[in-house]
């Protein structure tokens, strides 16, 4: 039985600790994808809220000396942390509910997701309070009269700008570090999916975290995101999202010299070796890879090389497993496939589908709207064979239910089809052989390597790509470091005069 949808709370943005309705007025639409209906609408803000937002997070930066915030401990942060997580738990099944209504994921996948915001809140909160007893470690130097520590303080105040593929759980990778670390924060989610973080509002409004530390300002990315990203007073920007966009934020921060952090597209390859004892297990992984929030993932492994000796009985038990999958509405139970999130992306997806098509690829299975579902914006689980490397579907992120596979007849020449991109956030290898796994590990040129699976992901591990996949890791340690400068001090601690210049003669 379908959960029953409910009402979509009217929010306005969250400015300095409250509700403001946007400057100008505007609000957009919110459509439930796999309806086709408009479900609610959310605040427009423009670059006058920006400039707010903005000022909140400034303020809540300085007050009263950063006492309160910025300078206290680790340990105070944190309080506030297993607060918002603790909510999350609470609130789980209406916040996964409202985020499958606003991007047609299947409601199990937004179910897993609110267990991942409320661990990755409380894992930050453990950071932060273990952090305070990490500061000030002495640094060894080679004189003795001189003494040196690293100081490692809040950046400042961040501008996050995320996508909505994950709306809450994007947008909690970057706040949790960033309240971890001390920053202030205006967050911008995604204009087509911003139902979820406008409630982490709510929640920061319940748990009484202090005005402006978070700010949440949902519009669109030319008018609410670009002025965020080239605003004076915010001292970082992470953004996660298309490569162009990236690009775009990328050069507004370098007119400040602004660092930026930058999670962009990817075209992972997942290797298949034909030394596997069970292929099954290598067909549910590889859906996994790319079925799995209808492949609107950043590091969804979208390209299977697969060695030529198992390629024909691997893609027959592709076929069949996907003919399997259980397309319908999100909210249904046992639903493994949604909508994709959007008709700009459905339309996008069946474009890229038909140049694959005309370019003289083979569509083995789907590359259709299921015929059982009328309205809404689903796609079959789409599978591509009789692929070369020039074509689009070889070279571009569909982020959609479509994969391409290859066929590989020896080790290097996977290497070499799976570097075959400018992307390079994840890849994963599938093979019995330890010596395989290890040198693969090394020969692919991703910042995120997976033996034997694709996907599975630990707030512990870093998170990131190399090439245009973008730069900066997210999550664990590294997660925190993101949002921290290093202040280096050094003491001299002798009574004996430095001794370089000559003394005036004592008259
Ligand atoms: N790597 C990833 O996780 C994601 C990749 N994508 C890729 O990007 C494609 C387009 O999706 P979009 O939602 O349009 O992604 P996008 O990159 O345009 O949007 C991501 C965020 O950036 C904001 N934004 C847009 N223009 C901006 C600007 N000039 N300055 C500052 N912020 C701006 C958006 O409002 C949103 O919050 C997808 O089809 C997919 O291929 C999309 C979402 C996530
Ligand atoms: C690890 N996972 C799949 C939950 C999130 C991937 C991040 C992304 O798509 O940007």
């Amino acid at each position: 039985m379908a959960a029953a949808p409910r009402d979509v709370p009217r929010r306005g943005l969250f400015i300095g600790g409250g509700w403001r309705e946007p400057s100008l007025g505007r609000r957009l639409p919110v459509v439930n994808p796999a309806t086709e209906t408009t479900i609610g609408d959310v605040p427009a803000a423009t670059a006058e809220d920006v400039e707010l937002a903005v000022a909140a997070a400034r303020e809540a930066f300085r007050r009263d000396g950063g006492r309160h915030w910025s300078c206290a401990s680790g340990a105070v942060r944190a309080k506030f942390l297993r607060a918002i997580a603790a909510k999350i738990k609470e609130k789980k099944s209406d916040l996964a509910l409202l985020e499958t209504l606003d991007s047609g994921k299947p409601l199990d996948e937004a179910n897993a997701d609110m267990d991942d915001v409320a661990a990755c809140f409380e894992y930050y909160a453990d950071l932060a309070e273990a952090f305070d007893g990490k500061q000030r470690l002495p640094i060894s130097l080679p004189m003795e009269n001189f003494k040196s520590y690293a100081l490692k303080e809040p950046i400042g105040v961040v501008g996050l700008i995320t996508p909505w593929n994950y709306p809450l759980l994007m947008a909690t990778w970057k706040v949790a570090p960033a309240l971890a670390a001390g920053c202030t924060a205006v967050l911008k989610p995604s204009e087509l999916a911003s139902l979820t973080c406008l409630e982490l509002g709510a929640i920061c409004i319940e748990i009484g975290l202090p005005p402006g530390v978070l700010n949440i300002i949902t519009g669109l990315g030319p008018e609410a995101g670009a002025p965020l990203a080239s605003h004076p007073h915010v001292d970082k920007v992470a953004f996660t999202g298309s490569t162009e966009t990236g690009k775009r934020v990328m050069t507004a921060a370098a007119q400040m010299v602004k660092p930026v952090s930058l999670e962009l597209g990817g075209k992972s390859p997942l290797i298949v070796f034909d030394d596997i004892d069970n292929i099954d297990n290598a067909v549910e992984w590889a859906m996994f890879g790319i079925f799995a929030n209808g492949g609107q993932v950043c590091s969804a492994t979208s390209r299977i090389l697969v060695h030529e000796k198992i390629a024909k009985q691997f893609l027959d038990r592709l076929v069949a497993w996907a003919k399997h999958i259980k397309i319908s509405d999100p909210l249904e139970e046992g639903c493994r496939l949604g909508s994709v999130v959007s008709e700009g992306q459905y339309e996008k997806i069946k474009k890229f589908i038909s140049t694959a098509r005309n370019e003289g690829a083979t569509i083995l299975y789907g590359g259709a709207r299921p015929q059982h579902l009328r309205r809404g914006f689903f796609i079959e689980p789409t599978i591509i064979t009789d692929v070369s490397t020039s074509m689009q579907i070889w070279r571009e992120e569909v982020f959609g239910p479509v994969v391409c596979v290859k066929e590989f007849s020896t080790e290097s020449e996977a290497v070499e089809l799976a570097n075959d991109t400018h992307y390079g956030l994840a890849g994963g290898v599938i093979s019995n052989d330890p010596e395989i796994c290890e040198r693969l590990t090394k020969a692919i040129q991703a910042g995120i390597i997976w033996i034997n699976c694709s996907q599975p992901c630990f707030v512990q591990a870093p998170w990131g790509g190399n090439k245009r996949s973008g730069f900066g890791r997210e999550l664990g340690e590294w997660g925190l470091d993101n949002y921290m400068t290093v202040k280096q001090v050094t003491k001299y601690c002798s009574d004996e005069p430095w001794g370089w210049y000559q003394p005036p003669s004592k008259l």
